[in-house]
């Protein structure tokens, strides 16, 4: 094996200025793909092309036994570079497997649910409107059901076999799975005992937010629908896959004289759009001195579904083309809350692209996965306090008083602490699928069973293994692993807490807002510019001080909530967990 590092360093400089043309290169057809889903855009030989790229330049770094370089750096690129992925595939078994992805990506954008009348609805905007807003029981089942019959039970077949193609990619790298592959890229030998640790100490908040709104919902819907033992129908909590429940808000709020927490109704009688949305996130970032959206990124985004008639990719996704310039984002966005926070999710990674842009391409990635999808999520914990929500006129009345805050932290809780469960089994069902515990002909049956045991949910219907459930949920048609966002959750809190700190704020951690905080910022930039070039721990470590996952931060910023659900439940005594487990709702619409 080669031993030279000056060699090695001139090997990876060649990779590195032929790896942003040939990334550059596959960005555009794909960004022309996701926003114009026809055939001819298809593009999949430039795949093909970047594939016999990593290919090469992958079997090239095997050549070198990097165990006496003096440069961590080229030691961290060599073995980055050394696992090809799909690139392993034979050319055959590539163009299959890129062909599965892109129909099941195609098949999943393009689904709509019609109603009797002829009258056909997509997911975004009207589905996802009508299980925010709608109360109405059969309403809310015909746009459950109907999703999944239109978007989940016809990719069954394809994502068999996609599952088999990606194992065997896997393997031809060296890993036993799909999902140790993917799990490897948190560098963590105890990922998943950690995982399982911080779900455990998180668990008995959720039993009482879950306990908290299985009551709401039985006050709304009776005892026909709702069994105060048991678990919660999926199509009530306000969100087609039940994975944040701030769509419910109304029947759960605490105290409804106190202040309100919502600003969509200000945001639309002010006459807020798209391009507003995203640029009160830049004046965020830009106010912490982090760097501002270049041009570029306002003259080719994709802001709003378009109204051409063009089928494109709804789901939000920001993009960083590889040539240090052009970063975007795609997102359908409808002018409410929600949206804005998700607008603050999508900045958060183009902001990261930004910090790191001038790193080896192999660098610009973030410290792990989870810290990618923590940036915006940071910010945009302070954003929401009523506070900064009256500071840019979206709430008039804001009283700093005990039933405020429990309301502002109820609003949150159902979005943050409703999520964890849903973060954390979304791979734990896909790590199974990949190492063989769950065939296929158990695909639906021990979604279910998870779906149950982490979130205290069940189907509002009868579900056969004709159905393909998890397939109604972007990230399995789209190949995207999810424990990212599990992590996310976690680490967020551990930033916010740690920022807040930066900012010299005093008084609960939930009411702290970072605006303008130039200590803040420096914190999080410098972790940023990072990017993928030293383990996650260490950049943890920059930021917080220490170099682990905690639970204690968000339990903390949670904490008046906590006291007042475990009174409120114990007052209503409720039961925590559902031990009515095979309760059915009544099918009968
Ligand atoms: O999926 C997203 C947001 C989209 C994204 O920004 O995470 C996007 C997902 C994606 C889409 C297409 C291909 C790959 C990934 N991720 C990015 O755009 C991204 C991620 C890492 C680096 C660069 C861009 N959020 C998750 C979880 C979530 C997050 C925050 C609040 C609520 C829910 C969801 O909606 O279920
Ligand atoms: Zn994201």
């Amino acid at each position: 094996k080669n031993t030279d590092e000056l060699e090695a360093k001139k090997f990876l400089d060649d990779y590195n200025s032929t790896a942003e043309v040939m990334w550059n290169a596959y960005t555009e057809a794909s960004w022309m793909y996701n926003t114009d889903i026809n055939k001819a855009n298809k593009q999949l030989e430039k795949n093909l092309q970047l594939s016999a790229h990593t290919l090469r330049y992958g079997q090239q770094a095997r050549q070198y036994d990097t165990t006496d370089f003096q440069d961590s750096s080229v030691k961290r690129i060599m073995k980055k570079l050394s696992d090809i992925e799909r690139a392993a595939l034979s050319t055959a078994q590539l163009e299959e497997y890129n062909t599965l992805l892109s129909n099941m990506e195609t098949k999943y954008s393009v689904a709509e649910v019609c109603r009797d009348n002829g009258a056909c609805h997509p997911l975004d905007p009207d589905l996802q409107k009508i299980m925010a807003e709608s109360r109405d029981y059969d309403e809310l089942l015909f746009a459950w059901k109907g999703w999944r019959d239109a978007a989940g039970k016809v990719l069954r077949q394809d994502y068999k076999r996609y599952v088999e193609l990606a194992n065997t990619a896997a393997k031809l790298n060296g890993h036993s799975d799909n999902g140790a592959f993917w799990r490897s890229l948190y560098e963590t030998p105890t990922f998943e005992e950690d995982l399982e640790a911080l779900w455990k100490e998180l668990e008995p908040l959720y039993q009482n937010v879950h306990a908290y709104v299985r009551r709401a919902l039985y006050k709304k819907y009776g005892s026909e629908h709702i069994n105060l033992k048991g678990p919660i129908p999926a199509h009530l909590l306000g969100n087609m896959w039940a994975q944040t429940w701030s769509g419910i808000m109304d029947l759960a709020m605490p105290y409804p004289d106190a202040t309100q927490v919502d600003a969509t109704p200000a945001m639309v009688s002010q006459g807020w759009n798209a391009s507003r949305m995203f640029q009160e996130s830049d004046k965020f970032f830009t106010s912490l001195g982090l760097l501002p959206m270049p041009q570029e990124f306002w003259d080719k985004s994709m802001l709003e579904k378009p109204s051409d008639g063009r089928q494109v990719v709804c789901h939000a996704s920001a993009w960083d083309f590889y040539n240090r310039k052009d970063f975007r984002i795609k997102q359908c966005t409808v002018v409410t809350m929600d949206d804005l926070i998700t607008a603050h999710h999508e900045m958060g990674h183009v902001q990261y692209f930004l910090q790191y842009k001038d790193r080896p391409v192999s660098f610009r990635d973030g410290a792990n996965p989870g810290f990618h999808e923590a940036i915006g999520d940071v910010l945009a914990l302070s954003v929401s306090t009523p506070k900064h929500l009256q500071s840019i006129g979206l709430l008039d009345k804001v009283e700093n008083n005990y039933e405020s805050d429990i309301n502002f932290l109820m609003s949150m809780a159902l979005d943050k602490i409703a999520f964890l469960p849903f973060g954390y089994l979304m791979d734990q069902w896909r790590w199974k699928v990949f190492d063989g515990r769950i065939p296929s002909t158990e695909y639906n049956k021990e979604w279910w069973n998870l779906r149950m045991k982490y979130q205290g949910l069940c189907p509002p219907v009868t579900r056969t293994e004709e159905d393909f459930d998890a397939g109604a949920k972007f990230h399995i048609p789209a190949n995207v692993p999810y424990v990212r966002y599990f992590v996310s959750f976690i680490i967020q809190f551990q930033f916010h807490k740690a920022l807040c700190d930066a900012a010299k704020h005093t008084g609960p951690l939930h009411t702290c807002d970072i605006y303008k905080s130039q200590e803040a910022g420096k914190r999080l930039g410098d972790v940023m510019k990072l990017g993928f070039s030293k383990p996650w721990p260490e950049a943890m470590t920059m930021i917080t001080g220490q170099p682990k996952m905690k639970a204690q931060p968000l339990m903390d910023y949670f904490q008046p909530l906590i006291q007042w659900l475990e009174k409120e439940n114990n007052k209503n005594n409720d039961v925590r967990g559902w031990p009515d487990y095979d309760w059915k709702p009544s099918s009968t619409p």
